[in-house]
């Protein structure tokens, strides 16, 4: 068995069909027109997550790192490697199919892991969704003109909804990409964390739009209202809390940051409509916004940022109840900034207990499926 250094979910290369151009968001401030042709995956336009941008930065760092990514869409995996390769040949890039909406997939990535690794040192959970954004056009020019204008801009607070569906498992989507998926993981991986003499970053994407009035402990999925991105994200904040204070003397340690506004597929999507030359003439207005909130991160190298310099530190040093933001500043430069969350002990150990009752009813799920397939 092979001892791995990074484990990241959701860093595949993005295509994008149809829409027309995208900014490939990790090359400066340039947009950059690039048709992928067709090679058996989506033909689109490049453009880079947070995740691959990360995959980059921490190859430059260290070119021998070895890298393991976990995506849904093995196509675009497979990219997302060539393109690694490309830039640092000698990197070793492990893949590996993972849908984190799926319990069943879930279950079969971290048996597949078990079996390649002894040992994890960061586990990046990144992959995320915040599916058919409602942007309230209406609501934002208020906010533009009144004092809440740079929280707005900072938090998407107020201008943002989205509608949820439920997966094959019966749970809410975005709860179980974002959250719950990632959650089972952990769980799945706790021996390859967890070795004695040793300790592991389990890294978090949340993000400033985390808001403790969209999540209810009666109600963790969001089933009931129209912000389930931000309860999700909040619901991550508190799980990092509790994954601290259940673990970290088994040497495992959680952070959670937030990489700023990033120009990404997740952000396009909430003005589809949006034509590509809009994008660019707003490109300047982004820029001008940065002077004032250096949370317009905008490039995915810039969002990655809080994640790479986590990388860096020692996970004793780190505070359990800050989340570390990228940010940018109007000339361009980055830097982290810990800042403390609006999160309570008890009521992460809450959401904690709810996430193992939930993690008990769906492996019983799993078994009685197993044992239905094996009849059959
Ligand atoms: N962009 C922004 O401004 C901000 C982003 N974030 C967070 O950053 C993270 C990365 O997002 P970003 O790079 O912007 O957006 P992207 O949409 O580019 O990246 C999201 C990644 O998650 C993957 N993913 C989605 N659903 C699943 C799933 N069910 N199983 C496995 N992988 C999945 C996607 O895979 P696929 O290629 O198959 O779609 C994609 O690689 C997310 O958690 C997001 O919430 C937080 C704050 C701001
Ligand atoms: C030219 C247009 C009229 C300008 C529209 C700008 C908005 C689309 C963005 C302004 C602030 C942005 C923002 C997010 C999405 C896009 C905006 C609303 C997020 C909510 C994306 C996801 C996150 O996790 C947050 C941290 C972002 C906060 C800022």
């Amino acid at each position: 068995m092979e001892e791995a250094a990074v484990w990241m979910t959701g860093p595949s290369a993005q295509t994008m069909t149809g829409g027309g151009g995208r900014i490939d968001a990790a090359i400066g401030w340039e947009r950059l027109w690039r048709p992928i042709t067709a090679r058996g995956c989506d033909v689109g336009w490049d453009i880079r997550g947070i995740g691959l941008a990360l995959c980059e930065r921490l190859l430059d760092e260290e070119p021998g790192l070895q890298l393991c990514l976990a995506c849904r869409n093995m196509c675009r995996a497979q990219e997302a490697r060539a393109a690694l390769l490309t830039s640092h040949p000698r990197a070793q890039v492990g893949l590996l199919q993972l849908d984190t909406s799926s319990v069943t997939s879930v279950l079969k990535a971290a048996q597949e892991v078990k079996l390649r690794y002894s040992q994890l040192d960061y586990l990046y959970l990144n992959a995320g969704i915040m599916p058919n954004p409602q942007f309230d056009v209406k609501a934002f020019f208020k906010g533009v003109f009144s004092s809440k204008v740079v929280n707005m801009l900072a938090t998407g607070e107020g201008i943002l909804t989205q509608k949820d569906s439920t997966t094959a498992d019966g749970m809410q989507e975005v709860f179980a990409t974002n959250l719950f998926g990632h959650f089972l993981l952990v769980r799945e991986l706790e021996s390859l964390l967890c070795q004695p003499g040793h300790t592991s970053q389990v890294i978090w994407t949340s993000s400033s739009n985390a808001h403790q009035s969209a999540f209810s402990l009666e109600d963790i999925q969001h089933q009931q209202g129209t912000h389930p991105y931000s309860s999700s994200k909040y619901a991550t904040d508190l799980l990092s809390l509790a994954l601290n204070t259940h673990l970290n003397k088994q040497g495992l340690y959680s952070s959670v940051i937030c990489p700023g506004f990033v120009m990404t597929k997740l952000t396009y999507a909430i003005l589809p409509a949006f034509p590509d030359f809009l994008w660019t003439l707003a490109m300047p207005i982004f820029w001008f916004i940065r002077m004032f909130t250096n949370t317009f991160t905008l490039t995915s190298y810039n969002g990655a940022e809080a994640l790479f310099w986590l990388f860096k530190q020692t996970p004793e040093s780190l505070d359990a109840y800050s989340k570390y933001h990228s940010l940018t500043s109007g000339r361009g430069a980055n830097h982290i900034q810990p800042r403390k969350m609006d999160v309570d002990e008890d009521t992460a150990e809450a959401l904690y207990q709810k996430l193992l009752e939930l993690e008990d009813q769906v492996r019983k799920k799993e078994e009685r499926r197993d044992n239905a397939s094996l009849l059959l």
